[in-house]
């Protein structure tokens, strides 16, 4: 068997950047804040986890490793050798630190344009968009228009959404432009069709991600946001691995986010679940069943959504935790000549200012039966990970990146 399964864990990047300062994140490292958080006991969570942070298995597949490759130290806890595969750190290349960015350029197709991005003001849309999405969409109007969290922003705007049907419109430091409207109230199929709207109206501007940010409850304290999430993403402007694949007639299976991010192009069969685990779940069971040549691409949502944009240090680690308790089940997954590979997309520290993504270097490792322990040292894009997935698949190496297995 040949085949690949490649995991991004969201968020989880290693630090060390040497761009981080141009995106306003000096210093930003996910995994190694995480660890000292834990190691100063300050990542207790009551019932689930408790002192420095343990992630044996990840250690041994070279993560600690990763991390002094990318930002010159090992964080506590992950100290040890790495005995299961070849490990490195990879930089970013693409001019921005968002999901769609780290993703496309994971996959062989960096970005090399500047996005869109909306001003930190208040209104922070163009007068004319607004308007334009409130004539086409049929709206009373919008609330927000402004950078927020989105876990915040349905607390302070909820009600007056459901008792106006104004939907809440916000941004943040990505080239995203969000709408979060209460499932019920406003209606979640009437939610996709205002964001089908306000994709074609943000197309001019560059912005790469329309969301649809559904949420249910009755008031503040328990209004949710649900599974139902929508990204309307603009395609990849260049071929990817999963396109690339695809058009070579091999079996392809998309988990979770990655359908939406890569705009459904080359993504075959997507599959959808909630929460790490299913995702995780989802993705084995694709993967156990995958032909000869095939790929298995899933995006692991959790850490960058529920623990890295809200700051949450505590929940970040038991994620990491719970992550690599499943790295044997993972591994005894792998028959001989498969490969797998974890990697991340950007970071997201939990102990950073604000609730932004952080320019990080990201982990990558690279494992299966047969593959040897080894380093692959500091690689200069991510698009190394799809050049050396394309060879390991015999699909070439694509236009952009270095294979480390050629
Ligand atoms: O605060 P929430 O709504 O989770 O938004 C976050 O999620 C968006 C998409 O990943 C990011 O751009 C960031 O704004
Ligand atoms: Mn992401
Ligand atoms: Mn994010």
């Amino acid at each position: 068997m040949t085949r690949a399964l490649l995991i991004v864990l969201d968020s989880v990047g290693v630090g060390g950047a040497s761009d981080a300062e141009a995106f306003g994140d000096a210093g930003g490292d996910t995994v190694g804040h995480v660890a000292e958080a834990c190691a100063a006991g300050r990542g207790d969570l009551a019932g689930v986890r408790a002192g420095p942070l343990r992630l044996p298995n990840l250690v041994a597949l070279g993560l600690g490793q990763s991390s002094r490759i990318a930002s010159g130290r090992i964080p506590p806890g992950l100290e040890g050798a790495a005995t299961n595969g070849l490990f490195g750190a990879a930089q970013e290349t693409s001019h921005g630190k968002d999901t769609p960015s780290g993703h496309w350029e994971i996959a062989g197709c960096p970005v090399s344009f500047d996005w869109g991005y909306f001003p930190k003001t208040e209104p922070a849309f163009p007068a004319a968009l607004t308007q334009a999405l409130i004539d086409r969409a049929g709206l009373p109007g919008v609330l927000g228009d402004r950078h927020a969290s989105g876990a915040q922003i349905i607390v302070d705007l909820g009600e007056e959404h459901v008792r106006t049907g104004r939907p809440i419109c916000y941004t943040s430091a990505d080239s995203v432009f969000q709408i979060a409207a209460h499932e019920e109230a406003f209606g979640l199929e009437r939610l996709y069709r205002t964001c089908e709207i306000a994709r074609e109206l943000v197309d001019p501007l560059g912005i790469g991600r329309v969301i649809a940010r559904p949420f249910t409850g009755a008031d503040p304290a328990s209004f949710r946001r649900t599974a139902n999430r929508r990204d309307y993403a603009t395609p990849p402007p260049e071929p990817t691995l999963l396109s690339r694949a695809s058009a070579a007639g091999r079996a392809v299976v998309s988990v979770g986010k990655i359908g939406d991010i890569f705009a459904h192009v080359g993504t075959g069969r997507v599959v959808k679940a909630d929460g790490n685990a299913a995702l995780l779940d989802a993705a084995l069971d694709a993967f156990r069943g995958l032909p000869d040549g095939g790929l298995v691409f899933v995006n692991l949502i959790d850490f960058d959504t529920l623990y890295g944009h809200r700051r949450d240090v505590a929940g970040y680690a038991a994620a990491l935790e719970a992550f690599d308790a499943r790295i044997p089940e993972l591994r005894s997954a792998l028959e001989p000549g498969d490969l797998c590979v974890i990697t991340a997309d950007h970071g997201c520290d939990p102990t950073y200012r604000g609730t932004d993504h952080t320019r990080e270097r990201t982990p990558v490792l690279a494992f299966g039966p047969g593959v040897p322990a080894g380093t692959i040292g500091l690689r200069t894009s991510f698009a190394d990970i799809g050049a050396s997935l394309g060879v390991h698949l015999g699909l070439g190496r694509g236009a952009h990146g270095a294979p480390w297995n050629a």
